[in-house]
């Protein structure tokens, strides 16, 4: 008698581009059956496959890919790795339907607060939705070209679906999808709390993101310069501060852990500039515009960020 072999999950990556090429790469590498979306890089992806230049695993290549230009196109898929830009998440939810096998389980591996609430009434109940926070420094330098700097690593929380009112089968979820990644060999954890967890990564993200479309600056130069320093430092702090007017204690020391952590981060460039080199629309809503009113709310001004948001906001409509 044979025995049936469970066939392994299969996997959308929804967005091919710096985080959707990478992780999907890692994912197809290590053995899974991963599906990738495209749009614009589609014919050079198909030709060439998928490049990854990394400084962590060397140089890797992908190919043939499964690469599709139209969503009817893919089969239906058991995880979806969505890695597209959140300005576009509203207008992408029937893309994700499409492509959802029943009880898929659809990921968010995107920066920002708030951007589940916002997908969610545009999602069929059926599907689980969960939020990743990718810490990694990744971006494409050519089409199906990704330049890996540093790190990896992503934190995996549940936001909703059918398994919000059931801890063990919720846990169960995140703890599957923190395992895929493990598999590929790259480091993963479940988080308790995805609003705690979001609010930790905009520690980072709300002041250098900003910053280097606003000064026109890399880590290393904002790193060097000392009223540069003192503006990062004290938007870090408010950071922390309205994570905590929310509910969300961020522990004393980590936003330290991170400004030191980006001494060592060599001229790089955060995803916010190369959107503005490349005349793309901000992600501002999901970075700003969505913590400044969830701190607002919870009796709690953040006059640095908010000053930051307004000048931003000034350049992505005359970028626009
Ligand atoms: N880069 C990084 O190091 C990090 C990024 N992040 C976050 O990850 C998310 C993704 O960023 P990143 O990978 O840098 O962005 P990229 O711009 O490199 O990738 C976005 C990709 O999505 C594709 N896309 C957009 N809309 C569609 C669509 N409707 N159908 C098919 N494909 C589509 C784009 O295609 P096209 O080329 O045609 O526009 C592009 O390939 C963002 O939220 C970012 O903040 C988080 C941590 C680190
Ligand atoms: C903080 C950093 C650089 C790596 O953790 C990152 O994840 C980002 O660019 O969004």
């Amino acid at each position: 008698m044979t025995s049936a072999v469970e066939p392994g999950p299969r996997i959308g990556i929804i967005g091919t581009g710096a985080i959707g090429g990478f992780y999907g790469l890692m994912l197809a590498r290590a053995g899974f059956d991963v599906h990738f979306l495209l749009r614009s890089e589609y014919a050079a992806v198909s030709e060439r496959g998928l490049q990854l230049n990394s400084a962590v695993h060397g140089a890797l290549n992908l190919h043939p890919v499964q690469a599709y230009a139209n969503a009817a196109d893919m089969p239906p898929c058991d995880w979806l790795l969505v890695g597209t830009k959140t300005t576009g998440n509203v207008e992408l939810a029937p893309t994700i339907a499409q492509v959802a096998a029943p009880g898929a389980k659809v990921v968010l591996l995107q920066n920002g607060l708030g951007i589940e609430d916002d997908l969610r009434e545009h999602l069929p109940e059926s599907l689980h939705l969960l939020g990743g926070l990718c810490y990694i420094c990744v971006h494409r330098s050519g089409p199906g070209i990704v330049e890996h700097q540093a790190m990896g690593r992503v934190s995996l929380g549940y936001h909703s679906g059918s398994a919000t009112h059931d801890a063990a089968r919720r846990q169960a979820i995140v703890e599957e999808g923190a395992g895929l990644f493990r598999e590929a060999g790259i480091d993963s954890q479940a988080m308790p709390d995805l609003d705690q967890a979001r609010w930790h990564k905009l520690v980072w993200n709300v002041p250098y993101n900003g910053l280097s479309v606003l000064l026109g600056a890399n880590t290393s130069t904002l790193m060097a310069d000392e009223s540069s320093r003192e503006l990062i430092q004290g938007l870090m702090a408010e950071v922390v501060q309205g994570a905590r007017a929310c509910g969300h204690e961020i522990a004393p020391g980590y936003a330290e852990q991170m400004f030191n952590m980006t001494e060592r981060l060599t001229d790089y460039w955060p995803s916010m500039y190369h959107d503005h080199q490349h005349q793309r629309p901000l992600e501002l809503a999901a970075i700003y515009a969505r913590p400044l009113a969830a701190a607002r709310a919870a009796g709690c001004e953040l006059p640095r960020m908010q000053a930051l948001y307004q000048a931003l906001s000034f350049i992505d409509r005359r970028n626009g």
